[in-house]
């Protein structure tokens, strides 16, 4: 409908009230009441409804009763008595109209209602029913529902994304009301390239595909893994501007839910009578390869410019479908590329926070506990970018530990992808350590349906041998492990003696309770002078006599949308490290407006990554990461316009729409980073046209 593309976010706010002078017409194919059951179409606020609760052994069960508690009027109705004769809707809703803005606020007043009346609730219960509040919003009316999440974007997205998207991925079958997105399973061998063409939309620009085998740090959650392509590109919608009409995502889901993998407590998931996927195991090896193969095909015969972003594949096909489709489609892994960027940013800053040059980053003592997608992805990049500092025999001080403790080369059946980052037999003997240090009895790490998992590795002995932090002392120790609890009280402790005044602790996995440890024990243990970020968000920390320890977001939300964004306005024929190179180092160099930190920058810019040297202003406690929830579009925007810029350069791009290769070349920075910022998309409502 309303395809009018504004300039930067703040305008955006600004400009709200006045949005529907200066919306453009929609051509619709439909009438009468087929339109008001299209939630692209729909401008009718539908009953805001007040759920119950009722905890019930670990499962929510939400009863639903209308809105007469609220005190507010049913439904409002936005489309204006012209629309209604034009489209044959007069007589289909009642008389009165109610404005966009009038709908605004009632939704936000029933949801502020909603978050009084659950005052006291456990808090996956009060997250659960906001999750539904705005679920039920997006199944009626997508205009009204995207308006709210990127004007509350802050508010919300701890709901449609992590934590609450965990919560809501492990309850899926029960909470299914109504199909979104598409799903591929084994038994649709063959058939994947007519079944593309189910898919309503006849142009798509953004995919996110997850086969459901390692959904955040929860494990194999099999076809209930959905909700995360949900979030993630209702996260493309609010933070890129992608249109929700041109998106498409699905689960290619070849079997169901492993339990030979992460433990046995998915065993669970497939005795549920509700469990909604294929009962049968999972696919393997070629035949795995076959399905996914025939999937990236139907999607590129129906869409060859849609971007395809893999979002959550357990590690060994991560890899491996990174490396089969990189160079053939325009597809990036979020959880290997995505991640790696963010992680990249905030160990660069962290640099800054210590006070020191940032070419010492390539000194930095760097422990990685993880060595799945994510880990191996945040090594690598961090190792190409210790490689630009001091050339292609770097020698960086990274560690890297998975379930068998530390990596080194003396490992038997070594991840290839590991290899780069094992320790030589000398590096490490002077530090008394060896293959496996560290090395934990570890249980399961699934904590499926478990929320007070939180901190059972402190109950269980080992997690991550504190010797190695002692002996070690890093200057950075980052979680990507995906087991909660894992920097228990001994290795916090540990993190006093290291080696730098400011140490960071980076707990990145996902949800919440999957988080290696929270802020308030880091600040506590590791001292108040930790440089701390989560995965999830935390809150702040009161530390007492008037400071905070600030709690910055590590997550690639900050990232995926402007890589996907950029690669699509590029029209780029695929993902080039180069690409993924300049998203990291813009997201590195970014600078909020609202500090003026552009004005105090009196470094000249002599290398590519020199230019983080503006962050040394940031080198404070609580501000070393100069991100902000509410200011992602403008990030989005100038990651966005760096992809773009270097596609083009690379000469990857083949343009997009009207706007050709030559234009995006002779773009300047800032005319890129505008050209992005009007292709972002806006929720108003405007005009319906029949054809
Ligand atoms: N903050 C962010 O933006 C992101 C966070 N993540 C989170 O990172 C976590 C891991 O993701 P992936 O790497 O894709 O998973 P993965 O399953 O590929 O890797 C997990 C790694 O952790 C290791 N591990 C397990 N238990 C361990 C223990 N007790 N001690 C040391 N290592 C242990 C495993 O051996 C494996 O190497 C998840 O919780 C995910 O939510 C992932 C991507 C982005
Ligand atoms: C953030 C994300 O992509 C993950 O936890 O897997
Ligand atoms: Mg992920």
């Amino acid at each position: 409908m309303w395809r009018v593309a504004r300039s930067a976010a703040s305008t955006f706010r600004r400009t709200r009230r006045l949005s529907t002078a200066i919306s453009a017409p929609c051509i619709v194919h439909k009438r009468g009441a087929d339109i008001l059951h299209d939630p692209w179409f729909n401008k009718v606020l539908v009953n805001l409804e007040v759920p119950q609760f009722v905890w019930d052994r670990g499962v929510v069960v939400v009863v639903w009763k209308f809105n007469a508690i609220l005190d507010l009027p049913n439904t409002g109705h936005g489309f204006p008595m012209t629309e209604r004769d034009r489209l044959g809707l007069r007589g289909l809703l009642p008389p009165r109209v109610i404005s966009f803005e009038q709908q605004y606020d009632r939704f936000m007043e029933s949801f502020r209602s909603l978050e009084k009346n659950t005052e006291g609730q456990p808090d996956s219960v009060v997250s659960l029913a906001k999750w539904r509040i705005l679920n039920r919003l997006h199944d009626r009316n997508e205009t009204l529902y995207y308006r709210v999440l990127i004007d509350n974007i802050k508010d919300f997205a701890p709901i449609i994304y992590t934590p609450t998207v965990g919560l809501v991925c492990q309850n899926y079958s029960g909470l299914f009301r109504r199909p979104r997105g598409m799903y591929f399973s084994a038994k649709d061998k063959g058939e994947m390239m007519s079944m593309i063409f189910n898919w309503p939309s006849t142009q798509v620009d953004m995919i996110v595909l997850t086969d459901g085998s390692r959904i955040l740090g929860l494990g194999d959650l099999g076809v209930q893994g959905i909700g995360i392509p949900i979030g993630k590109l209702d996260m493309y919608v609010a933070a890129a501007g992608i249109n929700p009409q041109r998106i498409y995502l699905c689960l290619c889901l070849t079997g169901a839910p492993s339990y030979a993998w992460r433990g046995t407590n998915n065993q669970k998931l497939l005795e549920d009578p509700l469990y909604l996927g294929l009962r049968q195991p999972r696919l393997e090896g070629e035949e795995y390869l076959s399905i996914v193969d025939e999937f990236v095909e139907a999607v590129h015969a129906r869409w060859p410019k849609a971007v395809v972003q893999f979002e959550d594949f357990q590690a060994k096909w991560a890899f491996e479908t990174l490396d089969r489709y990189r160079k053939k489609f325009c597809m990036f892994n979020d959880d290997i590329q995505g991640t790696a960027g963010v992680a990249l940013a905030g160990l660069l800053g962290t640099v800054r926070a210590q006070g020191r040059p940032l070419t010492d980053f390539a000194n930095q003592k760097i422990v990685v506990v993880g060595a799945g997608s994510a880990g191996l992805g945040v090594l690598k990049m961090a190792l190409q970018a210790v490689s630009r500092m001091t050339g292609p025999s770097a020698d960086p001080h990274f560690f890297l530990l998975d379930k068998n403790g530390l990596i080194t080369k003396d490992r038997k059946d070594i991840d290839p992808a590991a290899l780069p980052f094992a320790k030589a037999h000398h590096e490490i003997e002077g530090l008394g350590l060896q293959e496996g240090a560290g090395l934990a009895e570890v249980g399961t790490n699934n904590c499926y349906l478990h929320l007070s998992a939180f901190y059972a590795f402190q109950d269980n002995k080992a997690g991550l041998n504190v010797c190695q932090v002692k002996k070690v002392k890093p200057h950075v120790l980052l979680g990507l492990s995906g087991v909660g609890g894992i920097f228990h009280e001994e290795v916090l402790r540990a993190m006093k003696e290291s080696d730098s005044v400011r140490p960071a602790i980076f707990a990145m996995s996902n949800p919440t309770n999957n988080a290696e440890c929270c802020p308030v024990d880091a600040f506590k243990l590791a001292g108040e002078d930790i440089v701390f970020a989560s995965g999830s968000p935390f809150a702040n920390v009161d530390l007492g006599n008037g400071k905070i320890g600030h709690v910055n977001q590590a997550n690639n939300m900050y990232l995926f949308p402007g890589i996907g964004l950029g690669a699509l306005l590029s029209g780029a024929r695929n993902i080039s490290d180069t690409m993924l190179e300049a998203a990291a180092e813009c997201l590195a160099s970014y600078m909020s407006d609202e500090k003026s930190i552009e004005e105090s920058c009196i470094h000249p810019l002599t290398s590519k990554f020199l230019v983080l040297e503006k962050l040394s202003i940031l080198a404070t406690a609580d501000w070393f990461w100069p991100y902000r929830i509410s200011s992602i579009r403008d990030i989005t925007a100038e990651v966005g316009a760096a992809v773009l810029r270097a596609a083009v350069a690379e000469d990857l791009a083949e343009g997009h729409g009207d706007v050709g290769v030559r234009e995006l070349q002779h773009m300047s920075k800032e005319e890129t980073i505008e050209h992005v910022r009007q292709n972002m998309w806006y929720p108003v409502y405007g005009p319906l046209v029949h054809e």
